[in-house]
């Protein structure tokens, strides 16, 4: 099966600038394509994952206009969670108050309504977006689905995913183990404790670990530099705060509430790519929103989790060229 589609060439921004949201932070936000063209914004993963420039590429530049952000804490926003000293940093990082931020960028840019584009925690936020301002959503094109429920949390990070790479859960599980832990209790509120241990030595390799192991397991083909990449300690201890900041409450919502309130998306068009060897968010999930919004298209490929495996990525292409002409 041949990748029918390939990423855009590699785009600049037209404008840059930092938004004040509220809460002391402020939001890093570019703008790349064609400032008359078709608005989308792009919602990346993580949370936490912020960014890189090669998010802009899955857009046909001449026919889109390309808004893209780094969610509270992470990438080139501020304050960056690597520098918090306490969790009562995080206090205003919520699922709540990023769909708010979405709706201060988009009515600061003079945008209307926008195509909403997320993969992974991006098809999270996108969900969460669009079921509470469905009017502001003119498509959704969603890739490895995931909406933080507790199957999905414990797939990952306590059993399930573990049977599918053990030598490489071993290593997530080192620092769980120096500290004591006795696996009895969720490994997510165990790595909480480690990822805001005062001592660096705790925090930093904890934070390397839990994000390794996301590196790592995310790709159908294993990429030594995309996890070289992924353990700078900067990013690293942001990334790992910010995922388990979340998960440890859930992503602020009850328990299913997104596939719940699916039916509220049934008018906009909306494509879901998902890799059948999708080993950070299984498939399951893609299908249990396919079957709560039956309106949506649901794209089935032969990919793990990752956007840029080439067959995620020519389908993403493909539905975002599609989407351009409507
Ligand atoms: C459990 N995290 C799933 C997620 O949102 C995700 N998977 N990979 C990413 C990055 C590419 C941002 C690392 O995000």
């Amino acid at each position: 099966i041949t990748p029918q589609r390939v990423l855009y060439p590699p785009i600049e921004p037209y404008d840059t600038r930092m938004v004040d949201v509220g809460d002391g932070q402020q939001l890093y936000v570019e703008q790349c394509g064609n400032p008359d063209g078709k608005p989308v914004v792009f919602l990346h993963g993580g949370p936490g994952g912020g960014g890189g420039s090669d998010r802009r590429r899955f857009f046909n530049p001449d026919a889109y206009r390309i808004v893209i952000l780094d969610q509270r804490g992470c990438g080139l926003s501020t304050p960056h969670i690597a520098q918090a000293r306490t969790p009562d940093e995080m206090a205003t990082n919520t699922t709540w108050k990023l769909v708010e931020d979405l709706e201060v960028i988009r009515e600061l840019l003079g945008i209307e309504r926008w195509q909403v584009f997320g993969g992974s925690w991006g098809s999270c936020l996108s969900l969460a977006y669009a079921e509470t301002h469905p009017d502001r959503v003119t498509e959704l094109v969603l890739r490895g689905i995931f909406t933080l429920r507790e199957q999905e949390l414990d797939w990952y990070y306590n059993f399930g995913a573990s049977e599918v790479f053990p030598e490489l859960w071993d290593k997530f599980c080192e620092p769980l183990r120096r500290s004591g832990h006795d696996f009895s209790r969720d490994n997510i509120a165990a790595y909480y404790d480690l990822l805001w241990d005062d001592d660096p030595d705790v925090h930093g390799p904890a934070a390397v670990a839990w994000t390794t192991w996301e590196a790592a397991t995310t790709s159908l083909s294993f990429d030594p530099s995309h996890v070289e990449e992924f353990s700078d300690p900067n990013f690293a201890l942001a990334f790992a705060r910010i995922e388990n900041h979340y998960f440890v409450n859930h992503g602020f919502m009850v328990e299913g509430q997104l596939l719940r309130d699916a039916h509220k998306l049934a008018g906009i068009p909306t494509v879901i790519v998902q890799g059948r060897y999708d080993m950070c968010c299984p498939d399951v999930t893609a299908v249990d929103l396919s079957r709560a919004l039956p309106s949506a298209d649901l794209r089935i490929v032969t990919a793990g989790h990752s956007a840029f495996e080439p067959l995620i990525s020519s389908e993403l292409v493909k539905a975002c060229d599609e989407f351009a002409q409507r």
